[in-house]
């Protein structure tokens, strides 16, 4: 091993014994052994619809407008920062699925701290399946960075998944990596897992993971939350600069103002919120495409009879479906069982004993 080599693993090591320290603290800051205190608290906003959608941005970059604009419900738009005050939910009426959008206060730099309302606005943020971060596109780059340095310190990963990482308690301890470690190593991560007093435990990791990743892991409340950056106001912005922001991973441009975009926006969502819509016939009747059953992607016919009725699954007998797409196609359905993963427009007919 070259010196300089040597030098980094020396400087991870350290460094990694120093964030998993950090973290722990940081973590218990943000979540009180007890369940009382004020910290971490999100809007008292009852979740409603198939899925929900926070939006999380600076003042005045345009949250409430959007709200105005792709629900039905009002909420206040002023030129002036921290109109809104508190959480305002709206609903999305997207192909019968139904959408909840949460308009929220405006945050400033130092939310994840309590700055303003900020950490009620992230205790908020990490109850949604997407995240909406809302730019003003006449404003700086920076802005984006900061928003995400807010979310991240309270522990959501953005665009992330879960790092394949293993744990169980067992009496004696093991270490498990079935890939090559090339951003941290073993030494770091066993003496993470004794600053952590955890010796007594199975650890497997299968994927090259940084000690970041697996801080993250260990601390276990993080939360993936998919996310799209939307800029809005680019009806103030030249074509080149829209042009360039509607090429970057993740984002959509819009103008509430001039009502662009803002259709394209909404399928985004949908496609972010990796939902699948099923429709339900009953025999001798046609499906009723208004009112779907909205499951998550890899959803079984058992979760069809869950989405229902409660006591459907314990009854079933076995399922008919016309499958998705191809349904104009082959006009003959599928005989099913419970497990079938369902497929988006997928029609289903389950028969009970
Ligand atoms: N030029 C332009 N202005 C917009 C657009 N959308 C909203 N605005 C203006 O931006 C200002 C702020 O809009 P709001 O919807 O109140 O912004 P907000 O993000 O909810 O603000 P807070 O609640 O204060 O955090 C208002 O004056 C809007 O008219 C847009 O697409 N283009
Ligand atoms: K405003
Ligand atoms: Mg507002």
């Amino acid at each position: 091993m070259g010196i300089v080599e040597k030098k980094n693993k020396a400087t991870e090591y350290h460094l990694g014994l120093l964030k998993a320290k950090l973290a722990r603290y940081r973590a218990q800051l943000l979540e009180p052994a007890s369940k009382s205190g004020p910290a971490g608290v999100g809007f008292d906003v009852q979740k409603s619809g198939d899925a929900r959608v926070a939006l999380i941005g600076f003042p005045s970059v345009g949250k409430s407008t959007l709200l105005s604009k792709a629900t039905n419900t009002a909420s206040e738009t002023a030129a002036y920062e921290f109109t809104t005050l508190t959480a305002i939910p709206g609903v999305i009426e997207y192909q019968g699925a139904r959408i909840q959008l949460l308009d929220l206060p405006g945050i400033v730099e130092g939310a994840s701290q309590g700055r303003g309302r900020g950490r009620q606005v992230v205790a908020t943020a990490k109850t949604a399946d997407v995240i909406l971060v809302m730019l003003d596109a006449t404003k700086s780059e920076e802005q984006r960075t900061l928003l995400e340095h807010e979310l991240d310190a309270v522990g959501i990963r953005l665009n992330k998944r879960r790092p394949d990482v293993v744990f169980k308690r067992k009496t004696t301890g093991g270490l498990n990596t079935t890939v090559k470690l090339t951003k941290t190593d073993e030494k770091t991560i066993r003496t993470i897992l004794a600053s952590y007093k955890l010796h007594n435990c199975d650890v497997m990791i299968r994927e090259d993971i940084t000690t970041d990743e697996f801080i993250d892991v260990l601390i276990g409340t993080r939360k993936y939350i998919p996310c799209l950056y939307v800029y809005n106001k680019i009806d103030a912005i030249s074509l080149e600069q829209v042009d360039k922001l509607a090429r970057t991973d993740h984002t959509v441009v819009i103008s509430c103002e001039l009502d662009l975009n803002l259709d394209y926006l909404i399928d985004r969502i949908w496609e972010s919120l990796g939902l699948v819509k099923v429709y339900t016939k009953k025999r001798g009747v046609r499906p009723d495409l208004s009112d779907p059953v909205c499951l998550r992607k890899g959803a079984t016919v058992e979760d069809v009879c869950i989405g229902i009725h409660r006591s459907l699954a314990a009854n079933f007998r076995y399922g008919l479906v016309w499958s998705g797409r191809s349904s104009k196609f082959s006009p003959h359905a599928q005989k099913v069982s419970l497990n079938h993963q369902v497929q988006d427009e997928d029609v289903v007919s389950i028969f009970t004993k």
